[in-house]
C-alpha cells in the first residue's frame, strides 16, 4: 500500500539513522565576485555512538561545515538530517528548539557566560528547558570530576584558565547527553596530557552515550582516536 506525501513524512529520516545526516549540502557565503563555495555537494552520515574526525587546512569549509551540521547557518542547497529530524525543513524557532535538545557543540571559544560559576554554565540548559532535577545536578558534578574543574566549579568564567575554560565548554556541551555533539578544535588551549584526556571523555561519551561526534581538527592524535577520518578540501569532503 503507498502512503500519500505528508508534511510528517517530509521531515521524518526515513532511513532510521538516529545520528546526523548530511545529503547533497552547498554552502555559498558572500555575492558576486566575493562569493565562495565554503561547501561543494557534501555527504556525509555519522551514526550514533560514531565518532567522525574531519581535517584539513584552514578556509577548506571545516567550521561551515559544522556550523551547517548544528543549524546554525542554512545550507544554499540540500538536507541535514539530525536524530531522524530534517532540520532543513524546521522554522528558525523549531531549529533554534531543536538545537537546544538535540546539539552539543564545543566551540573553540568556550562561549560561556560570565555571570555564571562552572556548575551553573552546565545546569542552565536543563534549567531552560524545564528538566532541572536531582539526578542532572549529579550528573554535572560527574561531568565537572570528568573534566579535571571539580576544584572550579563555583568560579566564573575570568577566573579560570583557557584550558579550563575549554573544558568547561565540554562538560556543558555533554550535560544535556546530546543526540550529535559538534566539536571545532577543542585541544588548542590545552596542553597535552589535559587534550588527550579531553579527546578520551569526547570518546568515552559518544560511544557509551551514543552520540553522534563531529570533530574538526588538525591534531593527528585527535585522529587516533576517531572511528573514521574524512577530509576536507576546498568545501569537498572525502
Ligand atoms: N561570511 C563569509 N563570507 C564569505 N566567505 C566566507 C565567510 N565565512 C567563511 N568564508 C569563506 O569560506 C571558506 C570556508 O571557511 P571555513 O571557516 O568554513 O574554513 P575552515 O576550514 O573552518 O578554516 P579554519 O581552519 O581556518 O578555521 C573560506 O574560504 C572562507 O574564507
Amino acid at each position: 500500500m503507498t502512503t500519500p506525501a505528508t508534511d510528517h513524512q517530509a521531515t521524518t529520516d526515513t532511513t532510521g539513522s538516529g545520528g546526523l545526516r548530511l545529503d547533497d549540502v552547498t554552502l555559498t557565503l558572500g555575492d558576486g565576485d566575493t562569493a565562495v563555495t565554503a561547501l561543494d555537494h557534501v555527504g556525509l552520515t555519522v551514526a550514533p555512538g560514531e565518532f567522525v574526525a574531519v581535517v584539513g587546512p584552514s578556509g577548506s569549509g571545516k567550521s561551515s561545515l559544522l556550523a551547517v551540521a548544528g543549524g546554525l547557518q542554512r545550507p544554499t542547497s540540500g538536507t541535514v538530517h539530525i536524530a531522524g529530524t530534517e532540520l532543513t525543513a524546521l522554522s528558525d524557532k523549531e531549529r533554534t528548539a531543536a538545537r537546544l535538545r538535540h546539539i552539543g557543540f564545543v566551540f573553540q571559544q568556550s562561549n560561556l557566560l560570565a555571570s555564571l560559576t562552572v556548575k551553573e554554565q552546565l545546569l542552565l540548559p536543563l534549567h531552560i528547558d524545564g528538566r532541572l532535577d536531582i539526578s542532572a545536578r549529579a550528573r554535572a558534578d560527574e561531568l565537572i570530576e570528568a573534566v579535571g574543574l571539580t576544584h572550579r566549579a563555583g568560579s566564573r568564567p575570568h577566573q579560570l584558565s583557557g584550558g579550563e575554560r575549554q573544558r568547561a565548554g565540554l562538560a556543558r556541551a555533554l550535560m544535556t547527553s546530546p543526540a550529535v555533539l559538534l566539536v571545532d578544535e577543542p585541544t588548542s588551549a590545552l596542553d597535552r596530557v589535559r587534550s588527550a584526556e579531553a579527546v578520551q571523555l569526547i570518546a568515552e561519551q559518544t560511544h557509551e552515550r551514543g552520540t553522534a561526534t563531529v570533530m574538526v581538527t588538525h591534531d593527528t592524535a585527535i585522529m587516533d582516536a576517531a572511528d573514521r577520518v574524512h577530509e576536507m578540501v576546498d568545501g569537498r569532503l572525502s
